[in-house]
């Protein structure tokens, strides 16, 4: 018989948000993959490293993380393989993601290679917009509000027609002065937050009209663009309750 191929979301950044679904597989899989970026650790593995044990086989997978698909397809294609190999033998295999596997999550691309060819489980994890909502003490959307997701890469002429109602912007990065400039026109600076490597212990929250400069990757912007939103004043509310950072009880 084959092993079970896992997606596991692991949430975004402090342990004590992974569910207890992900805990049980992730402590009993025999073989623990992973992504990493070309450069630095894997954040995924760091999140759950104090669960993790020497005997379980671990797949670090590199994936460049760039605009164009060639080089990471190559690299999904070897990690599959390597991943098939042991799921042949019956082994099952835990393949980590942070945030919730199906959401702008590398796993889908192991998914997509393997799925009809293995037994395969999803356990969702605690996206990392549900997160900073929370961090940001400030409710993502209420009554007919339509919660837009929108990726920081897109150009201002399509980032602009997607800002209705209440928006999340993901993927920051290199784009972030641009997307804060774009804000900044359109006059909604006093209607959106910050909000950086949210629930770790640097975690940064704070009004976009305080912050300049670059960010990191793992960053991302609340706002809303619209009438008042149901929650009446919620993003000014929230500058004023700027939440301590995160009490962290977990491992890593
Ligand atoms: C091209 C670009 C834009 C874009 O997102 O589209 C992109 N990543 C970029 C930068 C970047 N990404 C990461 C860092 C390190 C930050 C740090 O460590 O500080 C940096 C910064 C850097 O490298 O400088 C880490 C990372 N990325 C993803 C996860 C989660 C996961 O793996 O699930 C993790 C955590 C992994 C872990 O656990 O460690 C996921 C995705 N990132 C993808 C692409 C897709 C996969 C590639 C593919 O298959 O083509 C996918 C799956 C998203 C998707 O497909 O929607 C953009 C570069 C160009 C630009 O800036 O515009
Ligand atoms: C490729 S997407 C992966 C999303 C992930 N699968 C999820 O469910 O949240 C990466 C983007 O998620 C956001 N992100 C993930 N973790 C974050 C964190 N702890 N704090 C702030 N933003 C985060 C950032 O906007 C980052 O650019």
């Amino acid at each position: 018989m084959t092993g079970t191929l896992y997606g596991l979301g692991v949430g975004p950044g402090d342990p004590e948000l992974l569910t207890l679904k992900a805990h049980r597989i992730l402590t009993s899989a025999p073989v623990v993959a992973y992504p990493a970026p070309d450069h630095g650790a894997s954040f995924a593995r760091s999140i759950v490293a104090g669960f993790l044990s020497p005997r379980q086989e671990e797949i670090p997978i590199v994936v460049p993380m760039r605009v164009e698909r060639f080089p990471a397809a190559e690299v999904y294609d070897r990690a599959a393989e390597a991943i098939a190999a042991r799921l042949d033998e019956g082994r099952d295999v835990a393949v980590l993601c942070e945030g919730d596997p199906f959401f702008y999550g590398s796993f889908m691309y192991l998914f997509e290679r393997l799925a009809d060819r293995y037994p395969s489980e999803i356990v969702p994890g605690v996206a990392s917009p549900m997160a900073a909502a929370a961090r940001a003490l400030t409710p993502l959307a209420s009554r007919n509000d339509v919660l837009t997701v929108i990726p920081g890469p897109l150009d201002d002429e399509a980032l602009a027609a997607k800002l209705t109602g209440a928006f999340v912007i993901m993927k920051l990065g290199r784009h972030f002065d641009r997307v804060r400039a774009l804000i900044e026109r359109l006059g909604l600076l006093d209607r959106a937050i910050y909000c950086e490597r949210v629930t770790l212990g640097e975690e940064r929250v704070l009004p976009l009209a305080e912050v300049s400069g670059v960010a990191p990757y793992f960053s991302m912007i609340l706002g809303y663009r619209g009438d008042e939103p149901a929650i009446a004043g919620r993003y000014r509310q929230a500058s004023a309750r700027r939440s301590e950072p995160t009490d962290r009880k977990g491992p890593a």
